[in-house]
């Protein structure tokens, strides 16, 4: 079985409000997206990476390039019978335009110390249902030889996920572990020109029926606006905050004061590589602290709980290098106690299906970043996701068609296109 065709396809969906953060102001979501074509079937993938290398490292077009030149080369040839032809060489040849030959890499052991160490540790929970998509789950270790990018090839392993699930005729929701039809939805809003703005854009969300409220802050816009919407809310609601990194060390007293608002965590207040002063923070206030850019893998997740640098995660599939091992670090907090939530990053409709989809697994203890689709968007590149309503008042179902359970509307892909897809076979 293989992966015979890979299309990157980067679309431009205007967002219904700018979207402000610590780090930027969007108007306009640019995205990547990934079709894949395998004996199988077809299948989609979000690459969450922004238009800009603000969030994390990684950009829409740092990831087609290495998706262009690495990361499709190496699926495309790893799972052709041309490709094993060359015996014992299971390597990756490196297209290197500069170079007349190709460059064999041989990474029999690398990859199967890796792939046997993730096999290990995902032998508990709801990773054990890896084992029935062998096409997926060989898809991290057939990229292993590229470090980091793990947006890039996070989006590559959706697509064949979606593909192979499709095929096998189940939904991820199945696959993953789901435990539930429904899932809370939070929402996440940006920073704002005024409190009263803020206040009624806040409002719009409450009324709309979203569990929890999550605020964006930074130095110079944090006390005043917490403090107003939890006027606003009264003191049942579920409010938390997130910096982005924005603050340091200094900020600790002032950060440890937002304890007077009963927030259920504060979200990445410092630098990603900073897990010393998240400890600092967590010694000096009651609020939980909730790690995002932090937390890339099973690695960087236990090792965070384990030095006290974060006790409730977000779990973000783009940023940890896919669904598989979004569920790894899944099984793990839950091993360990830690409640977990999904992340966002204002996805379309084919990245939104797969997030609820494992917000439905049982560790997702919080509302996660599972908006509407109409909280970013008009229009949807899929069906559009729309909370419920009577008992389902601010959830969203699972979908429960095979693969992601939505359909990329090509029209729209096309419509929205920036440039021509790039085509890989
Ligand atoms: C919903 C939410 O707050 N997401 C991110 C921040 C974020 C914000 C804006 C983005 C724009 C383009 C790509 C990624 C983005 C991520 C977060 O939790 O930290
Ligand atoms: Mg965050």
């Amino acid at each position: 079985t293989g992966i015979e065709r890979i299309e990157l396809h980067r679309v431009e969906v205007p967002l219904v409000r700018p979207f402000e953060t610590s780090f930027g102001r969007e108007t306009v979501r640019e995205v990547l997206l990934v079709r894949v074509v395998t004996d199988a079937g077809e299948g989609w993938g979000e690459c969450v990476a922004g238009r800009d290398p603000f969030y994390s490292g990684e950009y829409v077009a740092g990831a087609a390039s290495v998706i262009e030149r690495y990361l499709g080369p190496a699926l495309l040839r790893r799972h052709t019978a041309a490709f094993e032809e060359h015996g014992h060489m299971t390597g990756v040849l490196i297209d290197d335009p500069s170079r007349s030959a190709g460059v064999w890499v041989d990474d029999r052991e690398q990859h199967a110390a890796g792939a046997d160490r993730r096999a290990a540790a995902a032998a508990g929970g709801a990773a054990a249902s890896i084992a029935s998509v062998p096409l997926a789950a060989s898809v991290a270790s057939t990229l292993a030889f590229v470090a980091g990018h793990r947006m890039a090839k996070a989006a590559l392993e959706a697509a064949v996920l979606d593909a192979e699930l499709r095929a096998q005729g189940r939904s991820m929701g199945e696959a993953f572990g789901a435990v539930r039809e429904w899932v809370d939805c939070g929402v996440s809003v940006g920073i704002a020109p005024t409190v009263d703005e803020l206040l009624d854009e806040v409002s719009g969300y409450v009324e709309q029926g979203y569990r929890r409220i999550k605020l964006k802050i930074k130095p110079g816009w944090d006390l005043i606006p917490v403090g107003a919407v939890r006027e606003m809310l009264g003191r049942d609601a579920m409010l938390q905050v997130d910096a982005n990194t924005a603050y340091t060390a200094d900020d600790i007293p002032l950060l440890a004061s937002l304890d007077a608002f009963e927030l259920l965590l504060i979200e990445q207040p410092f630098a990603e590589e900073d897990l010393a002063t998240h400890v600092r923070l967590a010694e000096a206030c009651e609020t939980p602290v909730c790690l995002d850019e932090s937390i890339l893998d099973v690695t960087t997740a236990v090792d965070a709980i384990d030095r006290g640098a974060t006790s409730i995660v977000n779990i973000k599939p783009g940023r940890m290098g896919g669904y598989l091992e979004a569920l790894r670090v899944h099984d793990a907090c839950r091993a360990l106690d830690v409640p977990v939530w999904c992340g966002g990053m204002l996805e379309t409709g084919v990245g939104r299906a797969a997030n609820v989809a494992l917000a439905a697994l049982p560790g997702f203890l919080l509302p996660g970043d599972t908006s509407a689709s109409s909280r970013y968007f008009a229009e949807d590149l899929t069906e559009p996701f729309e909370l419920g309503s009577g008992e389902h008042r601010g959830q969203l179902r699972v979908p429960d068609a095979p693969g992601t359970g939505v359909t990329v509307r090509d029209d729209l892909v096309r419509a929205w296109a920036t440039a021509a897809p790039a085509v890989l076979t």
